[in-house]
């Protein structure tokens, strides 16, 4: 018979007072852990020191951090970033419980990334049997009992069905005596299953295990356990059922929904009635459902805390956590400060560790860009020591190596904003092009494109990723300093096409602007031509970089009416702004008779 389900809980929690680990001075950086004794009380609203919501590594339990003495010292240890939090779940019926997750969200733990319904060795019972003694939600009742029998000796009282080989083997064990079985030679055949499922039997045990270690190991962010569990193997509200309404417990596959931590330690009396109403409504709904309120330990590891918690704790007080870096395909690209460089390897195993596996090298800039080439001295401070890597940059893919080529990942905005206002009749020439991210994304949109650059090794890379791409056709590259390559290009009779350049060197492209000065000047003034629009790119400290910059354009061109449009692209540095400056060629300085040998 079935009987409408109830809510079982109880508390045997004690009067609940708790030791926690907090920091003793301040709770950003201090790694002196000392316990202090909090009530739970703590949680009511006229508590003036609440403890802060959530995860943190200055909560919960842990083992004591050392703070790193010096460079050589400096070696990770995970585990001192184990943390442990005892919270208080509700062991509820599995196929219910994503149900009664959505019921209960505001009471359950919101942590990120920690799911509130876990499972624990032992939730999951074999589906068949789990059919069985769960049948009709009884948990074990009347038909559970006839489904049950029918399982372990085949048939059940009455019940005329046909008898599985093991169960016929198990008759025949107990029916005859052992000159009986001398009748029955292959009886041991009968019912021994075949080999081949029992390797894989095994085999899916084996993975169950690894599973297993996978999720009690360093590499599993988070575990859930079950406390105080007693001599029956249930939560410790386990026999409850039984004890007060002479039900059974039930006995299927179940899920832990942990409760939000507010509730940890708490007793079923002291659980708000929003949750007691919820499990009634589905106890009254399904005959003998039953739901449990269990202790439980949640243990987060390494794995769990995100780059900027762990360096938080790593650092001492005072210095700023590196919270930022640029991605230059698999390799994250620091500029550490001067207070960072004694925790430099450390900074960078945390920061490898926490973006896994898109980066597999962390570099540290040594110094300030002051080569021709705009190349940077990098130092490899974890992870491969490969620099060659590629990017994907609006689909295009580009091979750079960081040690000989200059990439800026910080300029695809910008080179995006360029290339909209590019048509397919435009053929670009552009003097300063590196490896070509903005050369070979023009070459997909433009009728051709001529690229340039003096570093030999950016030019081998700017050939390969054209070809890469498939552009090779639409690109000519040119590997020279940008000043010939302008008046060889303007000398040639690709002049007439070119509508478009790029001057993207900001420290001096402007100055580069005079080799436009003459270019037609062999030709008669009145001559019809095709003037390209000039895109230069510069840096500015001054007050007004826009006027600042300007200057500098007519200065180089030696002409005073330039119709400039100036666009500020980025704060590159306090107080120092990067600018394009968009102009077309004024006629009189392409035809100007005093051009400027160098
Ligand atoms: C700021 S990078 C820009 C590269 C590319 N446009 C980009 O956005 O990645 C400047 C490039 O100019 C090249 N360069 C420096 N001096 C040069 C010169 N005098 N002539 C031609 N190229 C030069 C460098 O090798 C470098 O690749």
């Amino acid at each position: 018979m079935k009987t409408a389900g109830s809510i079982f809980l109880r508390t045997h929690f004690p009067t609940p007072t708790k030791l926690l680990f907090l920091p003793l001075t301040n709770p950003k950086h201090s790694l002196s852990l000392i316990p202090i004794s909090i009530s739970f009380t703590r949680f009511s609203s006229t508590n003036p020191n609440p403890i802060l919501y959530g995860p943190s590594l200055h909560k919960g339990t842990a083992p004591t951090l050392q703070r790193p003495q010096n460079d050589t010292l400096l070696t990770l240890r995970e585990d001192a970033f184990t943390r442990v939090f005892h919270l208080s779940a509700l062991r509820v019926p599995s196929a219910h419980c994503s149900a009664l997750e959505t019921r209960l969200r505001g009471h359950l733990l919101n942590w990120p990334r920690v799911r509130n319904i876990a499972r624990v060795p032992g939730d999951d019972l074999d589906p068949d049997l789990a059919s069985l003694v769960t049948s009709g939600e009884s948990g074990g009742g009347e038909e559970g009992h006839v489904s049950l029998q029918r399982w372990i000796y085949g048939q059940a009282e009455g019940d005329g069905d046909v008898l599985s080989p093991v169960l016929y083997r198990e008759k025949l064990a107990r029916t005859f005596n052992t000159r009986g079985f001398v009748k029955f030679r292959n009886l041991a055949k009968i019912s021994r299953p075949p080999k081949r499922k029992k390797k894989k039997k095994e085999e899916e045990e084996e993975e169950e295990k690894v599973k297993v270690e996978r999720c009690t190991g360093k590499k599993c962010f988070a575990t859930v356990e079950v406390v105080e569990e007693d001599d029956n193997g249930g939560g410790i509200l386990g026999n409850l059922v039984e004890e007060e309404f002479g039900r059974e417990k039930w006995r299927g596959s179940t899920r832990l929904l942990l409760l939000d931590e507010r509730y940890a330690g708490r007793g079923v009396q002291d659980l708000p009635e929003a949750i007691k109403a919820v499990l009634k409504e589905y106890a009254e709904k399904s005959a003998n459902l039953t739901f449990e309120l269990v202790r439980c330990k949640l243990t987060l590891f390494y794995d769990y805390w995100q780059m900027n918690e762990i360096l938080e704790v790593l650092l001492p007080d005072g210095v700023v956590v590196p919270s930022a870096f640029e991605t230059v395909g698999h390799i994250a690209h620091l500029n550490l400060r001067e207070e960072h460089l004694p925790y430099k390897t450390l900074i960078a195993k945390v920061v490898l560790d926490k973006n896994k596996p898109k980066i597999q090298t962390v570099v540290n800039k040594i110094d300030s860009i002051h080569n021709e080439y705009m190349t940077m001295q990098l130092e490899v401070l974890a992870g491969n020591h490969s620099l060659v890597t590629t990017v994907v940059e609006n689909g295009i893919r580009f091979q750079v190596d960081l040690a000989t080529v200059y990439w800026s990942s910080r300029l695809a905005t910008e080179r995006q904003r360029l290339l909209s206002g590019l048509t397919r009749k435009d053929v670009v020439c552009n003097v300063f092009s590196g490896v070509g991210p903005l050369a070979i994304s023009a070459a997909k949109i433009v009728k051709h494109v001529f690229a340039n650059d003096l570093n030999p090794f950016a030019v081998e890379y700017l050939e390969r990723n054209s070809v890469l791409n498939k552009l090779e056709r639409k690109i000519e590259v040119f590997n020279m300093d940008g000043r010939r390559f302008i008046k060889a290009m303007y000398a040639s009779d690709k002049a007439q096409s070119i509508t478009q350049v790029v001057m993207n060197l900001p420290n001096e492209a402007a100055e580069f602007l005079d080799a436009f000065r003459g270019i037609y000047k062999d030709r008669p003034k009145d001559t019809e031509c095709n003037l390209p629009t000039i895109h230069v790119y510069g840096f500015s400290k001054a007050q007004d970089p826009e006027f600042d910059f300007h200057e500098r354009i007519r200065i180089a061109l030696l002409e005073v009416a330039v119709d400039v449009e100036m666009r500020r692209v980025r704060l590159v540095a306090p107080g120092k702004w990067m600018l394009c400056a968009s102009f077309v060629l004024p006629r009189s300085v392409a035809f100007a008779n005093t051009a400027i040998d160098t």
